[in-house]
């Protein structure tokens, strides 16, 4: 870059997702000037992919001056303290109209609470989800911007140029105002445990069901994914199975100990629905069975004391298991993306961020961890019906969840059976069974509430009367 230019494009934090990023913008003809805390993060990405347009900066101070005005600065950087370390440091060298981006996985509260901070100092702030990891960053995100509109329309360009493309355009979409991007974001990651531990229990029905090992699991997950099933993750996952590893000859996955970690996101998501009285029993579950899997010497200790069922597939089980689970897992995958719009959804009535749920659906057909051929219908269900109370009993699924719901009943009922733990599939199933049914049994849950704590009830046969009490037992 000639010294007498100014960059278009500040990233600050050259870890995996910022360095991705800042060279994706540049491959995307943006003068891109960069910084990081340790220079030596700097030497190593120029070492690595030296490129023309991007501009390594030795100060927080260079980097500000070599910005164009309005400055555009995304911070790629951990998210929490680090963020607001780097806001911290950075008001006082921008100047009105300039735009701070953060595009790390933060909490969309502290995001609303950063734009306040900087709204005062007239500098914009926009909380900026992006999905893809390293190899979406460098070659096409997904990404869900949140902020004041016309702050968008300052990096909106850039945006539109670096995000994945698919035939319905750029996977860019602006999401609503202050922290929606980054809620948006969060529910994408909860989805994503969902869908993560789904394919996990369908290895499990699979392996320890019918005995297969990883490549033939391989081979059939592969025709699953031309079909309507395929997603990012089942290709993921299929990756994974043929791994071998280079010392044993053994497939990778089989030496990967069973101990999930996670970095926040899931769990925040089901913190929030919870507090926003939204049921999302396939997220909640996904994320108890990350924690259950981390406690691996427990588990280790249990496993000779709780010995499980010893019971055997018969013959029509063992021949009818794979068809069944791949339509459990399309269908438990429907019900986990309704619950996570069903949040999006109420999000978006409590903090009035007016979000198109069909937009959404429409950005997360490319580049995102959790694209999958089911956005096509999710989508098409939302522009006919933006107000669809639930997903599942959209003209575009609830057919297709009635045809696949018995062979769904078959996994869980056939894993229970055999002592194979399914918590999404049937946590899925549960909640569909729940949604559909008009008499549910909580008259019992009222009856107690009001028996022991005078807690009060309604009547059905006398709705006129209200809340009432009853000394029960007298
Ligand atoms: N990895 C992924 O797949 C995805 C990650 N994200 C999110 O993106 C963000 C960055 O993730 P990722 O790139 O993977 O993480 P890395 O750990 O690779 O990079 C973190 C960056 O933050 C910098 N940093 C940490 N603390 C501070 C601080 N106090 N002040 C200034 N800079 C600091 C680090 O600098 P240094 O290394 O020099 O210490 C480094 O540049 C996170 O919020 C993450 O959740 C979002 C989507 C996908
Ligand atoms: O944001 C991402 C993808 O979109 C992260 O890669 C992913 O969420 C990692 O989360 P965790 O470490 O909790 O599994």
């Amino acid at each position: 870059m000639s010294e007498a230019a100014g960059a278009q494009f500040g990233v600050a934090g050259m870890g995996v997702m910022g360095a991705s990023l800042a060279l994706n913008i540049a491959d995307h003809g943006f003068r891109v000037a960069v910084w990081d805390r340790h220079s030596e993060r700097i030497d190593e990405m120029h070492r690595k992919h030296g490129h023309p347009e991007i501009w390594g900066t030795p100060s927080l101070e260079a980097f500000v001056q070599r910005l164009e005005r309005p400055r555009r600065v995304l911070l790629m950087v951990t998210a929490g303290a680090a963020v607001d370390s780097m806001v911290e440091r950075l008001l006082p060298l921008l100047a009105e109209g300039d735009v701070i981006m953060d595009a790390g996985n933060s909490w969309f509260l502290d995001t609303r609470r950063r734009e306040e901070q900087c709204k005062a100092r007239g500098i914009h702030f926009l909380g900026v989800g992006v999905s893809g990891g390293e190899e979406g960053a460098r070659n096409g995100p997904s990404i869900m911007p949140g902020g004041a509109p016309a702050a968008y329309e300052l990096v909106r360009p850039v945006f539109e140029a670096i995000a994945a493309t698919t035939d319905l355009g750029p996977c860019v979409t602006y999401v609503g105002q202050d922290g929606a991007g980054h809620f948006v974001k969060m529910v994408h990651n909860g989805i994503e445990y969902a869908d993560m531990q789904l394919l996990a229990e369908t290895y499990d029905v699979l392996r320890r069901g019918l005995g297969l090992e990883a490549d033939a699991l391989a081979d059939l997950l592969s025709q699953w994914d031309h079909g309507i099933a395929g997603s990012f993750l089942l290709e993921t996952t299929i990756k994974v199975l043929r791994q071998k590893d280079p010392e044993t000859g053994r497939p990778l996955v089989d030496l990967v100990l069973d101990k999930a970690g996670q970095k926040g996101t899931g769990k925040w998501t089901v913190q929030v629905a919870l507090d926003l009285a939204v049921p999302i029993p396939s997220i909640a579950a996904s994320l108890d069975a990350r924690i259950l899997s981390s406690m691996k010497d427990e588990r280790v200790a249990a496993a000779p004391k709780l010995k499980g069922p010893a019971v055997q597939l018969s013959k029509d089980e063992q021949a009818q298991l794979a068809a069944w689970t791949h339509d459990a897992l399309y269908a438990a995958r429907v019900v986990t993306y309704a619950q996570g719009m069903r949040l999006i959804q109420a999000a978006s009535q409590e903090y009035q961020w007016n979000i198109h749920l069909a937009e959404l659906a429409r950005i997360w057909r490319g580049g995102c961890i959790i694209r999958a051929k089911l956005l096509t219908p999710l989508r098409e269900a939302f522009q006919q019906q933006p107000a669809l109370p639930n997903l599942v009993v959209s003209d575009a699924f609830a057919p297709v969840l009635e045809r696949m719901a018995p062979a769904w009943r078959q996994v869980v009922g056939v894993a229970t059976r055999v002592g194979i733990p399914v918590p999404v599939f049937s946590a899925s199933l549960a909640y569909l069974d729940s949604y559909r049914t008009a008499e549910l049994p909580q008259n019992l849950t009222q009856a107690q509430r009001d028996a022991f704590g005078a807690h009060t009830y309604q009547r059905k046969d006398r709705p006129e009367a209200g809340f009432v009490h009853t000394e029960w037992g007298k």
